[in-house]
């Protein structure tokens, strides 16, 4: 269990807010922000209760940005060295983490997660101490996979920020939930990123994105929410004990917040009009889950103060909330809890494990210090303090063949302990004893032996996910019903005719020259064949050209060929009768595409229609 964290962060005011006195409504001191309505101070004394005219707030963190030449002033390193390393820490350990960044519009939320180009912020800093923290295993003991998404909520659709070419124009993806691993976005790019570099220009490409929306739509700046999450799975072998997590990251910057307030919104909802409904139901989702955890926390201390006949004070859970109206918090335990409507908004949907579930979440609350702005920033506080008082359930995300080593060698040593111990106090029947020993013993090396091959097999298949991952830049995506395998590198995929085959083989085509064929027939081949023709594919720089050896029988496309011939997207490759061969090319296939788009010619162009070959 563990308690949502709330960080709060006062900006600088504005020239406009500067330009008018600069009357500033919060201070910060420690973990406490005070705010002070200032247009209650002409009123007659007596007439104002003082808990109205200023109230205080406690959080995990509060940071005072406002001015640089203050000596109390929080820059972006110190932000990130508290919450950036807290978001680090976590998912080095395997859990997932969330950092979400709430506030009125113009309240400095971009500027905590994303920051410019002087003065980077949280997202780009988290992705430097990622790559930063490989480095710290340089004996290859430990590997790790990053891959990133970059996605956009605005007025309830999704779109992918990272999707070049003609998947740009594709309004919006659909959110699925599947059954383990919770909801996710369909048909998003993930992007498997081996440095630092890469993962900043995807950054740069995804928020670039954001912006050329902004210039089309005056409001998508402000009303959309960017969702950037990095998976970062890491696995380590160590003294033979493999451990594997996977870590979801989740970097939110949303939309102003004024537009959250479900008063302000209620009609605009019924008259179905373009508002934020996804800030709407954040809200009530925080306050939901916050009133939750306080019915949970009274019933437990109603229960412990039950147990403790003896009378003695039981310290209970409180808020930190002093002025912030807690809501419901009284509830005895006889009240429901509240239903959590996490489906009622893509946001809140995609961040359900965020909010309440299998993650530990941070939040950052943005406020202008400016007098002028008391509503908004008190009603931010308030949101920030309720959600203060959410508990989450994260657990680390162990790999499932890991676990199961992890088990059977508990299992292990457990038996091994009772063979010790009836070692120790042997049976007066050494036949019956030597029986149940020898049992044991043959459990123990069963469970050695699956220990040691599940190992063996998880070495491997690290090894070679890694390896592909890495060398042709392929994206698997699991599919509820299937895999996708989208790779950039030119490859053939069997299509097998034995209808006992199972497997589908997938072979990358490597610069240079690869050999196909039958062990004895052609020497070393790197794709080895049972039986048929042989043949050599050159691949230099993209072109890539069939060559049959003598002694077989090579179909390009049902014809035979005995000459070298180029290969085109989509061609089938025939070998000896008996091998069959579809050939990829994706970079020619995403140019062929973009021709089909243009001269609208039907699915079944091949090509030789599209783009005659050259000889
Ligand atoms: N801590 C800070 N230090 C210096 N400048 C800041 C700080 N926070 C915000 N600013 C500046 O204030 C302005 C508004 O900030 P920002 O764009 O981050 O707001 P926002 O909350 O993301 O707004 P929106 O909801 O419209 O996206 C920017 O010019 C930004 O550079």
């Amino acid at each position: 269990m563990a308690n949502v964290k709330v960080a709060i962060r006062v900006r600088p005011p504005t020239a406009r807010e500067g330009a008018d006195g600069g009357k500033l409504a919060v201070q910060v001191e420690d973990k406490s922000v005070r705010i002070q309505n200032g247009k209650l101070d002409g009123r007659a004394d007596g007439a104002v209760d003082s808990r109205e005219k200023l109230l205080e707030f406690g959080f995990d963190y509060c940071y005072w940005s406002v001015d640089p030449a203050d000596p109390h002033y929080a820059s972006q390193e110190e932000v990130f060295q508290d919450l950036g390393v807290l978001v680090l820490s976590g998912a080095s350990e395997g859990y997932n983490v969330c950092l979400f960044a709430y506030g009125q519009t113009g309240s400095g939320k971009t500027y905590t997660m994303m920051g410019t180009p002087d003065s980077i912020g949280l997202t780009p800093r988290i992705c430097q101490g990622l790559f930063r923290s490989e480095d710290t295993f340089p004996d290859g003991q430990n590997s790790s996979r990053v891959e990133i998404s970059f996605l956009e909520i605005y007025n309830e659709r999704v779109r992918d920020l990272l999707r070049g070419g003609e998947q740009k124009k594709k309004a919006s993806l659909r959110v699925r939930e599947h059954p383990e691993k919770g909801p996710y976005v369909q048909d998003l790019s993930q992007h498997v990123v081996s440095d630092c570099k890469q993962a900043m220009d995807l950054l740069e490409e995804g928020i670039a994105n954001r912006i050329t929306a902004a210039t089309h739509n005056h409001d998508a700046s402000s009303r959309s929410h960017a969702i950037f999450t990095i998976q970062y799975t890491q696995a380590i072998l160590e003294n033979d004990r493999p451990s594997e997590t996977v870590s979801k990251i989740n970097l939110v910057d949303l939309a102003g917040s004024e537009r959250a307030d479900p008063h302000y919104c209620r009609d605009r909802l019924t008259e179905g009009s373009n508002i934020n409904k996804s800030l709407v139901t954040l809200g009530i989702v925080i306050s939901a889950l916050a009133q939750n955890s306080q019915m949970s926390s009274s019933c437990q201390s109603i229960n412990s103060m039950a147990s403790e006949a003896d009378g003695s004070t039981v310290g209970s859970h409180s808020s930190s909330l002093s002025g912030g109206g807690g809501g419901g918090a009284g509830a005895g335990g006889g009240r429901r809890h509240c239903f959590i409507p996490y489906r009622d908004s893509v946001l809140t949907w995609l961040l359900k494990d965020s909010l309440g579930g299998n993650s530990k979440t941070i939040m950052v609350a943005t406020v202008s210090p400016s007098a002028h702005s008391y509503n908004e920033t008190l009603s931010t506080l308030r949101y920030a303090a309720h959600a203060r008082n959410i508990v989450n359930k994260p657990r680390v995300n162990e790999d499932a063949n890991v676990r199961l080593i992890r088990e059977l060698r508990e299992e292990i040593d457990r038996l091994k302990s009772m063979l010790l111990s009836f070692e120790m106090q042997r049976n007066p029947s050494p036949s019956l004893s030597d029986e149940r020993d020898g049992n044991l013993s043959d459990m123990v090396l069963q469970n050695e032996l699956k220990v040691q091959q599940l190992t063996k097999d998880w070495s491997e298949s690290w090894g070679d996910k890694t390896e592909l991952l890495e060398k042709y830049s392929v994206d698997i995506n699991r599919e509820r019903a299937g895999f996708l395998i989208n790779s950039l590198a030119p490859h053939l995929v069997t299509l097998d005719r034995d209808v006992l085959s199972t497997g589908v083989v997938f072979y990358h085509l490597r610069e240079g020259v690869t050999h196909m064929g039958p062990q004895n027939q052609c020497e070393e081949p790197q794709i080895v064949l049972q039986g048929g023709a042989s043949c050599e594919i050159e691949n230099r720089g993209g072109v890539v050209t069939l060559r049959p050896l003598p002694g077989g029988c090579c179909l390009l496309n049902d014809t035979e060929i005995t000459e070298p011939c180029r290969l085109a997207q989509g061609m089938v490759i025939t070998l000896g009768g008996v091998h069959r061969f579809r050939f990829n090319h994706p970079a020619e296939a995403a140019v062929l595409r973009e021709r089909r788009l243009a001269s609208e010619v039907g699915m079944n162009c091949t090509y030789i229609d599209l783009c005659p070959l050259d000889p």
